[in-house]
């Protein structure tokens, strides 16, 4: 898909020339700016797809796009397989508030209802009874954890409450995809942090699709299953957290997750190596999923390397050289072996 904005948009995707220009030298040639270039990706059912980068890189126009609040200039959709440039202004709406809600930054709470209210505007759209919607609604705020302050008025509460209630008017709709624009960017850091939990808990409660924006790369780290990294309007990476993490596909990543704290994005599986006389056996247990900080306390408390153990079976095993290599983010040395043989033998 693109999206270019300024004269004559669309004869540059299918002009290789222009296409391969560098943002500034096509504004100067052509007055125009390609704000989503030549992205292509799918979004798996269930997954929370992030999409990052910094201002301008293109994130809030792409996911205009997806459900044509903005029109690409180029390119196909589909949800669910149904092609979003085909559909008619009837079924795009009703893909907005039916099947793609969108939680914006600024909620657009309605000042003079209740949050009861709020909550129940999108029901009463929808054609729902005053008893039902009520019902749901007062469901729908215990969900966000506002229960008690159905009754108040957007005015009323602070900005991570008001967030909530946008997201519960979101979730009223009960979309099959919620998307989020950047939901928490002028929160302040533990309310954001609360939210981010929010999301996260709500995920794993419904394992509802979620497209969610970010310039934030803890955020996006915290909550991706993927992330798409953009950099003028291309997709520079697309990856889960660890691989964007552990093998950054260029330079710009590579900088771009430089401070990160590895060990808590990345996986034993990374500092894993196959298991030597009876480690298999014995050790500390650890899952696949576990990070390489909980492998660390594992290590350090037993003295010795942990398994890595799926359904009783022995995948590999972690020990310090590894976990070093994983954090020190080189490739791990192979350890000198059977230095504890020729300890015993002697
Ligand atoms: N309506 C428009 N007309 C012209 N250029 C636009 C328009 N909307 C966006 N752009 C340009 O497209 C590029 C991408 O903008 P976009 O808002 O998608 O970026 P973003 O990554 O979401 O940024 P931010 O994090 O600041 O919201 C920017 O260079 C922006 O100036």
């Amino acid at each position: 898909m693109w999206k270019v904005f300024g004269p004559k948009a669309a004869r540059i995707p299918g002009d290789p020339e222009l296409a391969a220009l560098p943002a500034g030298e096509l504004r100067e040639r052509t007055d125009c700016t390609a704000a989503v270039r030549d992205v292509s990706f799918d979004v798996r059912k269930g997954e929370v797809f992030v999409v990052m980068g910094l201002s301008g890189s293109g994130k809030s126009t792409l996911v205009r796009c997806l459900t044509r609040l903005i029109e690409p200039t180029a390119g196909t959709i589909a949800i669910d397989g149904e092609d979003v440039g085909a559909m008619d202004k009837a079924r795009l709406r009703e893909l907005r508030r039916h099947r793609a809600a969108m939680v914006f930054q600024h909620f657009g709470l309605l000042p003079h209802r209740t949050v009861l209210d709020n909550v129940a505007y999108g029901l009463e759209i929808q054609g729902m009874g005053r008893a039902e919607r009520r019902a749901k609604a007062t469901e729908l705020v215990a969900k966000v954890g506002l229960d008690g302050m159905e009754q108040r008025r957007p005015g009323q509460l602070s900005g991570g409450q008001q967030q909530r209630v946008g997201l519960a008017r979101a979730l009223a709709a009960d979309p099959q995809v919620l998307l989020f624009d950047e939901p928490f960017s002028a929160l302040d850091p533990l309310i954001r942090r609360d939210m981010q939990e929010e999301v996260a808990r709500l995920h794993r409660e419904e394992g509802r699709t979620m497209v969610f924006i970010t310039h934030d790369l803890s955020e996006a780290l915290r909550l991706g299953d993927r992330i798409a990294l953009m950099r003028d309007g291309r997709i520079v990476q697309l990856g889960t957290p660890e691989e964007i993490v552990g093998s950054p596909a260029d330079d710009y990543v590579r900088d771009f997750v430089r401070d990160v704290p590895r060990e808590q994005v990345m996986t034993v599986r990374s500092a894993m190596r196959p298991a030597r006389d009876g480690e298999a056996e014995t050790g500390p247990a650890l899952a696949p999923t576990a990070t390489v900080a909980e492998a660390i306390e594992a290590v350090a408390r037993s003295g010795g390397p942990a398994r890595v153990t799926e359904q009783g079976r022995c995948l590999g095993v972690v020990d310090h050289h590894g976990l070093l290599a994983v954090v020190a983010g080189v490739p791990a040395t192979v350890p000198p072996q059977g230095d504890g043989r020729k300890a015993a033998a002697a």
